[in-house]
């Protein structure tokens, strides 16, 4: 399928290994993806999408079959995802990056942390329904999850950014400089 870049948007790169994005719940991965894909002119993959399209609603997974056999599912699907010879700008799941494989998976590709505090996500986390990982209480959760996960977010990225009070056109900006100045 050809993709063609955003018009309205400053000219498209190329990148020679896979760009991730990794980051707690609701950092904005899934957007800022979609987005720098269609600037950059790029392929683009959700991997929670592909466990949606394939499996149903990951809360109805959580509930029918456990975390752990979402982990599985989820650490299949971002292998698929990793191991396809075409670069691509991936958005993995805000857990994702726990599981071994995947982490040495991530060592061949140039990965980005999209970093984020409470204060910026609650707005967006007050009503998820749809992340049984903030079950029962989304602002709790968020917290003791971002706490023990920001040692492995910030051990895997090759980019950080710091997207507490930027736009997604901002944040777009910033990786889009960090990587044409070939700071990846
Ligand atoms: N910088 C931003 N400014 C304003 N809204 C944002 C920003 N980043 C993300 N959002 C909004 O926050 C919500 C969550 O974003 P998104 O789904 O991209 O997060 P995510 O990191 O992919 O989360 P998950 O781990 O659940 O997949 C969306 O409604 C999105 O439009
Ligand atoms: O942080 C997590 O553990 C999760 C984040 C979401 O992206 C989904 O992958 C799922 O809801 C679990
Ligand atoms: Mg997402």
């Amino acid at each position: 399928m050809s993709r063609s870049p955003d018009p309205h948007l400053p000219e498209p790169h190329s990148i020679r290994r896979h760009l991730v994005l990794i980051g707690f719940m609701a950092a904005g991965k899934s957007v800022v993806g979609r987005s720098y894909a269609a600037r950059a002119g790029l392929p683009f993959v959700d991997t929670d999408e592909l466990v949606v399209e394939r499996h149903g609603s990951i809360a109805d997974l959580f509930t029918a079959r456990g975390e752990r056999y979402f982990r599985e599912v989820e650490a299949r699907t971002v292998a698929a995802a990793l191991e396809s010879p075409v670069p691509a700008v991936i958005s993995l799941g805000g857990g994702a990056v726990l599981d071994s494989g995947t982490q040495q998976l991530l060592a061949g590709t140039t990965v980005v942390f999209l970093d984020t505090d409470l204060a910026t996500v609650l707005p967006r986390i007050s009503r998820s329904g749809h992340r049984p990982m903030l079950a029962p209480d989304p602002v709790r959760r968020w917290q003791e999850l971002a706490t023990a996960r920001r040692p492995v977010y910030e051990s895997l990225a090759d980019i950080t950014i710091d997207t507490r009070g930027l736009t997604v056109p901002a944040i777009i900006d910033r990786l889009t400089s960090v990587l044409t100045k070939g700071e990846d």
